[in-house]
């Protein structure tokens, strides 16, 4: 459903992505794993078309989509994809029902629609009674939940999180990326999870492993 060919990406002379293939079916979950400075976040950032790479293609849904321009991939990026990062990146200004409903609103919905599929993702996620408040009166753990909710109510194809994780104490982060995977499974959105904890990785379908720049084995049956 996504697919990347010899992707590579440069930074003056560092190769930081080296000739990476890697497909992901619709609906799948995976892990990219790999040691700091490996490439993981810029191959997650060149195939939701944050950056374009010198080299390769990508497709989705069969259709190439490294060549558009700037607001095509904008626009592909809002209504095709979803993000959740490390540390949230909720608007502290706004609710956690009004940053849920933002991608909808963004993509034309009416308010009403969107505030309403706010609501029921808000609750799905454990977060009913907590619809207004400010990211700042949510513990991480919750942000993280509407950070979620906000990636998947437009109901992506594919959700990338960039250690997702990261900001959390174990046992949150195993609740958050569960509430990630369950949320995706409802919706058939595949979901690409950016990691350096190793135990996180294993418990997913499949982890692909970059060394430089490159895969290293793919795919890894962890189950
Ligand atoms: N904006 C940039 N300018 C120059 N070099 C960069 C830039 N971004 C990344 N790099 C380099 O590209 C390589 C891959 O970086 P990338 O961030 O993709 O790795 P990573 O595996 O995600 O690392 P980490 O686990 O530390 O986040 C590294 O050598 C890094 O120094």
């Amino acid at each position: 459903m996504l697919s990347g060919r010899g992707l590579v990406k440069r930074y003056g002379s560092q190769r930081a992505l080296d000739g990476v293939d890697i497909d992901i079916a619709a609906g799948e979950v995976l892990a990219i794993v790999g040691p700091s400075g490996s490439g993981k976040t810029s191959l997650l950032h060149v195939l939701a078309g944050i950056l374009r790479a010198e080299e390769g293609e990508i497709s989705l849904a069969g259709q190439r989509i490294d060549q558009l321009g700037e607001t095509r991939r904008s626009e592909l990026r809002r209504s095709e994809f979803g993000f959740v990062f490390q540390s949230g990146m909720l608007v502290a200004e706004l609710t956690a029902r009004e940053n849920v409903a933002l991608p909808l609103l963004l993509g034309g919905r009416p308010k009403e629609t969107a505030m309403a599929a706010a609501t029921e993702w808000l609750e799905r996620l454990g977060l009913r009674g907590k619809e207004d408040r400010r990211p700042g009166e949510l513990s991480g753990g919750e942000a993280q939940r509407v950070a979620i909710a906000r990636a998947i109510t437009h109901r992506p194809k594919v959700i990338f999180a960039d250690e997702p994780t990261g900001a959390l104490d174990t046992r949150t982060g195993k609740d958050t990326v569960s509430a990630l995977i369950d949320s995706a499974r409802v919706t058939g959105t595949a979901v690409i999870i950016v990691t350096h904890d190793r135990e996180l990785a294993a418990s997913l379908p499949r982890t692909v492993s970059l060394r430089d720049g490159r895969i290293e084995a793919q795919p890894v049956a962890a189950r």
